[in-house]
């Protein structure tokens, strides 16, 4: 199965000059979807991770059903304002603009060894975020996962030493 046949270039969204990557047409394939988390998973099956961070919102459709498949907690990287309990906070610059993440304080373990998974990296600003969070906690990075990886902007560039894995490159 080739996953690219199910992701969908828009143009100028949601800015002028974006091409956006919908992976909207992936998500209403249940073969294309599973197939993609199946081989997430089978790439992390024998890594050592104790647990799954992702960032709001579409992180959380590629991360959730990857932890529940590697038996991993989860780890939900929040807009502001979203998340109940005492949080870190971390502005940061994303390829159409800026924005926050947060998280719960006590929604990692000090030393635990985290796998940070988004659907797409492009300029790497919301997973360098992520991992800062994560690293404020006392947690470490066991690596960055991606649906998609929009190569041309470098992100990989922008994010802390720990292997990087993307189903597709652009
Ligand atoms: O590598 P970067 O330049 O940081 O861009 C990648 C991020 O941008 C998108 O999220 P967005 O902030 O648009 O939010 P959404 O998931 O709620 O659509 C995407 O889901 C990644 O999280
Ligand atoms: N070009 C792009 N397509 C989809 N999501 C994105 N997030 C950041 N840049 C993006």
């Amino acid at each position: 199965m080739n996953l690219a046949d199910y992701i969908r270039d828009i143009p100028d969204f949601p800015k002028p000059g974006i091409l956006f990557k919908d992976i909207t047409p992936l998500l209403a394939s249940p073969q294309a979807f599973g197939h993609a988390v199946d081989q997430m998973a089978a790439h992390y099956e024998s890594h050592a991770i104790d647990a799954i961070a992702a960032a709001e919102a579409r992180g959380f459709l590629i991360a959730a059903p990857l932890a529940l498949r590697l038996n991993k907690p989860l780890v939900p990287l929040r807009k502001p304002g979203k998340l109940p309990y005492r949080t870190y906070s971390l502005k940061y610059d994303l390829e159409y603009g800026s924005a926050e993440l947060q998280m719960h304080i006590d929604s990692v373990t000090p030393g635990a060894r985290v796998l940070l998974v988004d659907d797409l990296l492009a300029t790497g600003g919301t997973m360098a975020a992520g991992a800062q969070l994560i690293q404020q906690a006392g947690a470490n990075i066991a690596g960055f996962g991606f649906l998609v990886e929009l190569a041309f902007l470098n992100g990989r560039e922008r994010l802390p030493q720990a292997a990087v894995y993307s189903l597709l490159t652009y």
